[in-house]
């Protein structure tokens, strides 16, 4: 099954899949994350996205939300596809696919935007407490460039039901 095929897969009774594009920027010592400044995350550490626009893939995406969010560009050489994030929400009947990448390769200079505020960590000071509760769980995988495959699924203000975290063979993005 393809990845699209499975991600569209609402196997929970979810009745609408939104596509989200995740990238963390990184160097040997070193991880870029970002402030988010307003909307969902508010006062959370995450990598870089958002949603995947109408018309556009899921690579071009990524590339056009870490440009609007940290003035970087990555090419689409640089990016590695690593894997998916689910998100099954009881509540509201959504499921959100946040599609993962990391980039050691990047241009530009790095600014504070509207939407975030960048900054670099070592990677034993990440601030796992101050980003996504589910964050810990698989971001270690991604740090070790391995392939993820993690499945939640959320209630209320986003409380862990359930959930599954693969690190699996570096997967193609189709
Ligand atoms: N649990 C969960 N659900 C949805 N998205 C995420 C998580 N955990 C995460 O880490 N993320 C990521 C996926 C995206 O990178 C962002 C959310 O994107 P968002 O800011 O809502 O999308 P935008 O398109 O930038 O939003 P607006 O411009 O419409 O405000 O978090």
């Amino acid at each position: 099954m393809s990845t699209e095929q499975e991600t569209n897969n609402n196997n929970n009774n979810t009745n609408k899949t939104v596509k989200f594009t995740l990238i963390f920027i990184k160097n040997s010592e070193k991880i870029l994350l970002g402030l988010k400044k307003r909307g969902f995350g508010a006062g959370k550490w995450n990598g870089f996205g958002g949603k995947v626009e109408k018309n556009e893939s899921i690579l071009d995406g990524a590339i056009r939300e870490l440009k609007e969010e940290s003035n970087l560009t990555v090419t689409r050489s640089d990016m590695k596809y690593l894997g998916y994030v689910r998100y099954d929400l009881t509540e509201s009947l959504q499921t959100d696919i946040v599609y993962v990448f990391i980039a050691t390769k990047f241009s530009g200079n790095l600014a504070e935007t509207e939407e975030m505020s960048p900054k670099w960590f070592k990677i034993d000071e990440i601030p796992y407490d101050k980003m996504w509760v589910d964050s810990k769980d698989w971001l270690p995988i991604v740090l070790r460039n391995r392939g993820l495959l993690a499945k939640y699924v959320l209630s209320g203000e986003r409380d862990i039901q359930k959930k599954s975290v693969e690190d699996i063979d570096v997967p193609e993005l189709v």
